[in-house]
This record gives structure tokens, sequence and C-alpha cells, in this order.
């Protein structure tokens, strides 16, 4: 039989076929599957072609990945074989994300039934109400944390939106699951109980406040109802009979899940849900993309802990990769080795050849390097979209937009900031304005949200009041918009109102000035304990310096006129898809493939052969996205 993909034909090696036989046995022989394979082996075309092979025997299967993107991909790929469109419903019905499984399953089966059928969909979509959620949350735990000897917590927005991640990560390792937190109860706690509470966070590395504010949240989020993302998967875990429901009354008796490696606690428990409700499950993954290793608290192994759950598990590889050929797949192959040891060596198919060149660059040449690159690919007849450039962190993409920019060549951001609207640039905008070091003509937006991003810093010395007066002063909220509008014209009286906390210096603006100003704002420690690692810390200590030194060589009113001017081009420029160069980040990356990748700031050979595991998996997953070429731009 010919299995074709999009009219292509797909080859059906032994391990492919090995995996496709899972379908085989008759109901309830089938044994767990487990399969690990790397980048580009066709581990989402093997889940289509099962799921297929599955339903051709009679069985009802549902397809489950953990990312809107994988999502995405499975579907394409399945229309890719069945060929023509699939109806919304149809395919709802053939794979979900576990996020929208989870929604389902409670809104149709929660013991509690808390949930409004139908208001669940909006419920998930961010409304305000995880931030009023957590500002209560808040609230409650500052009525007794100065009692602790602690300072309170901050209450806006972005300081908000910080907790809820921290929220996220807890739910994702099911961090309070565990003694000495479950059934913890404060009230009836005794003086050791509570000491070793603390010790407890503190071994985590949590803050001292962050199992109440946890408790709390909780609580607001009840009296709320609603779910917000992670929500839905933690409560799900603790009602393993809505799972079964949820699969009885779709008629599952098959679950195929994508991206395993994605998987941490808290989504564990539903998998195994899933197979105490009588499913066979078959997961697919690859140890090398697991990056996301910070998420979730405590290290979790979805792999170990499927082997111990499941001794029998029966494990299939496949080891051919489709994306990419040699001098790359070589390449690929030694660093997958260094995170996985046990993983079957990376073959690549016959006749593929993927162009991998090492330069050696001056850093401040490096945005340069990457524009004659592109530009050369254009030249030679390549479209914009045939070329990614993928950085460790999404500031370090700063210098290539601006060199994107000046040369012309059209660009979008995928789930990074664009350089003007990063906490950066916005800082630094608002130095300027409250410094009267730049005197714009006009406002716009963008200082408005400068200002914003001031207010909400460590040491600007307002109160919650004064804060949300400039809020309501700057940004006006209309019911139905999830973007604030702006309000330009208010610009010069908030910057009266700031300007007379701040205290506006007599001194030129230099980069000694500048750097001043940042540390009396205390902005790097404040961006440093916002951000997720402490690579990402780094890079954006790092990007504020590239700008200061921007400011100094182009002058302060130059500086926020180039960030207007970048603004304007890339809201023209960021329409539609078609023939942009893509700039994202490893995390972001994954799950995509380009013909061509540029990897700017990549560690050279020595640095990578010391680096630990979580930098030689994002090289992993940064370098296999390639097709045809792979740039490693290396700063001197
Ligand atoms: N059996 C096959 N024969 C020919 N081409 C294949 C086969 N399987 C996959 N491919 C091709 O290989 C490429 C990668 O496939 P796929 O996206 O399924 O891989 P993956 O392992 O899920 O990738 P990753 O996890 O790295 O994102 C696709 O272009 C796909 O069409």
């Amino acid at each position: 039989m010919e299995y074709l993909m999009h009219g292509e034909s797909l080859e059906i090696t032994p391990e492919l076929s090995a995996i496709l036989d899972w379908a085989v046995p008759p109901r309830g022989k089938r044994m767990p599957l487990l399969i690990e394979a790397s980048a580009g082996t066709g581990k989402t075309t093997a889940l289509v072609l099962l799921h297929e092979a599955l339903v051709r025997r009679g069985q009802a299967v549902l397809t489950l990945t953990y990312s809107q993107k994988g999502h995405a991909r499975w579907l394409e790929l399945y229309r890719g074989r069945a060929g023509g469109d699939l109806a919304p419903q149809q395919a709802a019905l053939l794979c979900n994300t576990l996020d929208e499984f989870a929604v389902r399953c409670l809104r149709d089966h929660s013991r509690e039934k808390r949930w409004q059928a139908g208001s669940l969909g909006h419920a998930i979509v961010d409304d305000d109400r995880p931030l009023l959620a957590m500002r209560q949350a808040v609230a409650r735990v500052n009525a007794y944390l100065p009692e602790a000897g602690l300072e309170p917590l901050r209450a806006d927005d972005e300081s908000l939106l910080l907790a809820l991640d921290l929220i996220d990560n807890l739910k994702a390792g099911l961090t309070f699951a565990q003694p000495p937190f479950a059934g913890f109860d404060a009230e009836l706690a005794d003086d050791y109980e509570l000491e070793n509470l603390q010790f407890a966070l503190e071994r985590l590395g949590l803050p001292p406040w962050a199992f109440s504010l946890f408790n709390e949240y909780e609580k607001c989020r009840e009296s709320l109802d609603f779910l917000c993302h992670g929500d839905a998967a933690y409560d799900l875990a603790y009602e393993p009979d809505a799972v079964a429901a949820g699969l009885r009354a779709r008629g599952v008796e098959v679950v195929l899940l994508d991206e395993f490696h994605d998987t941490k606690a808290v989504h564990f428990e539903i998998v195994r849900a899933m197979a105490r409700a009588g499913c066979a499950i078959a997961v697919v993954g690859d140890r090398g993309q697991d990056i996301f290793q910070w998420r979730g608290v405590t290290p979790f192994s979805a792999f170990d802990e499927f082997m111990q759950r499941w001794p029998q598990t029966r494990q299939l590889p496949l080891s051919l990769t489709y994306r990419f050929g040699n001098p790359l797949a070589k390449a690929v192959g030694g660093l997958l080795q260094r995170v996985n040891p046990a993983c079957a060596s990376l073959r690549c198919a016959s006749g593929r050849r993927t162009a991998m060149k090492r330069l050696a660059v001056p850093r401040a040449a490096l945005p340069g390097e990457v524009v004659r690159l592109i530009e050369g690919g254009l030249a030679a007849g390549a479209a914009g979209q045939d070329f990614a450039v993928i950085v460790p962190q999404g500031q370090a993409a700063f210098p290539v937009m601006r060199a994107l920019q000046a040369a012309g060549v059209p660009y979008r951001c995928d789930r990074i900031a664009p350089l003007h609207e990063s906490r950066e640039a916005r800082i630094l905008r608002a130095a300027l304005l409250l410094q009267g070091w730049a005197k714009p003509d006009s406002f716009g937006h963008l200082d408005c949200k400068a200002l914003l991003q001031y207010a909400a810093g460590p040491s600007t010395g307002l109160d919650e009041d004064e804060r949300a007066a400039l809020g309501t002063l700057l940004a006006e909220r209309v019911p139905g918009e999830r973007a604030p509008r702006y309000i330009p014209d208010h610009v010069p009286m908030a910057l009266q109102m700031l300007a007379e906390r701040d205290g506006a210096e007599a001194v030129p603006c230099d980069a000694i000035a500048l750097h001043d100003w940042l540390s009396r704002h205390r902005v790097r420690q404040w961006f440093a304990g916002a951000a997720p690692t402490a690579a990402a810390a780094r890079a954006s200590s790092q990007a504020l310096n590239e700008l200061v030194a921007w400011i100094v060589r182009d002058g302060a009113t130059a500086f926020l006129a180039g960030l207007d001017t970048l603004a304007t081009q890339f809201a023209r420029g960021n329409v539609g898809f078609g023939s942009k160069v893509v700039l994202t980040s490893i995390l972001h990356c994954k799950g995509n493939e380009w013909r061509n990748v540029i990897l700017p700031e990549a560690p050279s050979a020595a640095r990578l052969a010391d680096a630990d595991l979580q930098v030689v998996r994002e090289q992993y997953v940064a370098m296999s996205r390639a097709r045809e070429g792979l740039w490693l731009l290396e700063a001197t």
C-alpha cells in the first residue's frame, strides 16, 4: 500500500512499520507504546498514520498535543493525508490540545460542576479575570505578610502576571500536592510544622509567601469561576472520574499523545487517569527537546515515569531524519548522544544534504552578517519566509531587527517582543522623557506604554492609588477589547506628575547618567527578578547596555525617533505571513522547520563541549530546525 502525504510518497521503514503494527492487536491486548525519536524523524507523521491505522481497524482514537503549534501541525499533516479540508467540528473530534480536552471534561463531567456550560470557552482566554483573582489574592496575602516581617507583594499588572506564571509552574509540577504542603492547615499547624513548611519552600527555591499566595489565588479563582492557562489541567488532574467520563462520552478507546517531552507531573496524572479508564495509550517524544525543564519547579522526566508506571511498555524508535542531511545530521546526532546517550543513533534519508557553516564574526558585525546572508539568499531566488533567525533569548534579536529594518527586509517576530515594544526599550524611553533628555515633537502610544512600564517599577515612590490613576490617565479600557486604548495627549500631564517624583537632574545624557538612572531605579534587578531563567536575566541586562550605547551614539531624540520608525515599519511589515524573515527564540522554535536557519550568538564548538545539558538541548533544538542550510555565527 502506498502512503502519500501532500501528494508525495512516504517511506515506510521497518521502524515505522513496527509502530503501525501497534494498531493490529485486538482490543484490550495493546501494551502502552512509547516512541522515542529525535528531530525531524517523522514523529508527528507517524502519529497521523497510526491514528489512521487504528481508525481503519474500527478503533475510536483521540490525538492530543500540548501546544497550539503542535495541534496545527498534526492537522496539517492529517489533511495532507486525507486530502481536502476538515470542518472544525470534525477536527475537534480527531485532535485536541490537552488544555482543550481538559476544559471539555471539566465542563461536561466535573464533580463540582462549577463551570457554566458555554462560559468555559471564554473563561480560558485572556480576559482580565486571572489578574483580578491574583489582585485579590495578593491583597489577602498582604494583609498578613507584614506580621511575618515580609515586604508586601506588588499589585501592578506586570507583578501580577509574574505571580500567575509562578502559580502556573507550581501547578505544572504539582509541587504542593506533596508533603509537607499537601493537607497542610495553617490554622492547626504548630510552630514546628510552620518552620518545616518554610524550610521546604526554601529548599525548592520558592519565596516564603508562595504557598499562601497559591492557596489564596485558588480561593479567589473559585469564587470568580474561571480557568486560566494551566488551571484546566490542574483541576482535571484531581478528577480522574471526569477524565474517564469525558473519554467514555466520546467513545475514545485509544489516546495518542504527541510532544510527550512537554509532559509535566500534572499532565502525567491525566495520562494515568486515561489508562485507568481503560484507554490504550501511545506517546511520542524526544528527550532532546525537553527544554522547559525549569517549568514545574522540580525536575520531572515523563519518559522515566512512563516506564516506571508501565514497565511492560513497548518502546520503539524512529531514527531516520527526513528534515536534514549531512553534515548537519552528524552534528545534531552528536549533540543528541550527549543529552540522551541511550537514543538510537540518528541517520538521514539518502540523497539529503544540509549545509552547515560556522562563521566567527566580531560581535558588532553579527547583525550585518545576518542581513548579508539573508540578502544573498533573496538575490538567489529564496523568499523571506525561507529564513529563520533563532536567538537564545528574544533580546538578542534586537540588533538584527535594526539591521533588517535598515536594509528594508521585512521580518516578523514569532513569540518574541519586537525591539520597540520590549520592556528594555520602554524603560529607557521613560528615562529619556522623564529626565527631559529627549524632546519629541509629539507623543504616541509607545510613550504611554513607557510611562506605564516605569510606573510599575520598584522604586518610583508611587503608591497603588497613584499607579491606578496614572493607568486611567494614559490608557482606557474598552469593554470587549483586549488591548487598552492609549491616550498620547495625556503624556505631558503624566510626565509632569511623574517628574515631580523622579526629580529630573540637570546632567547631560551620557552613558554614566543613563547607567546611573538605571541603577537608581533598580531596573536590572527588577527585570532579572521577572526573567524565567538566569540566561534570560543576563540577556535583558546586556540589551540595556546595548540600548544605552545606541542612545549615546545617536542622541536621545534620535533614539526615540528610531524606535518610532521601527514601530511604523514593523506594523506595516507585520501584516500577513508571506515573504517575511522569521525572528524567534530557541524556546519558541520547536515544532517548526525552515529551509534556512541562522543562529547568531551560537556557542563555539569548544564552549558547547563544556556546556551543561540544558544548553546542549537548546542548541540541538535550534540546529535541527534547518532543512537545507544552517549558519552558526559565533561572536568573537
Ligand atoms: N516516512 C516518511 N517518509 C518521507 N518523509 C517523511 C516521513 N516522515 C516524515 N517525513 C517528512 O519529514 C519532515 C518532518 O516530519 P515531522 O514533522 O513528522 O517530524 P517530527 O519528528 O515530528 O519533527 P520535530 O519533532 O523535530 O518537530 C516533514 O517534512 C515530513 O513530511
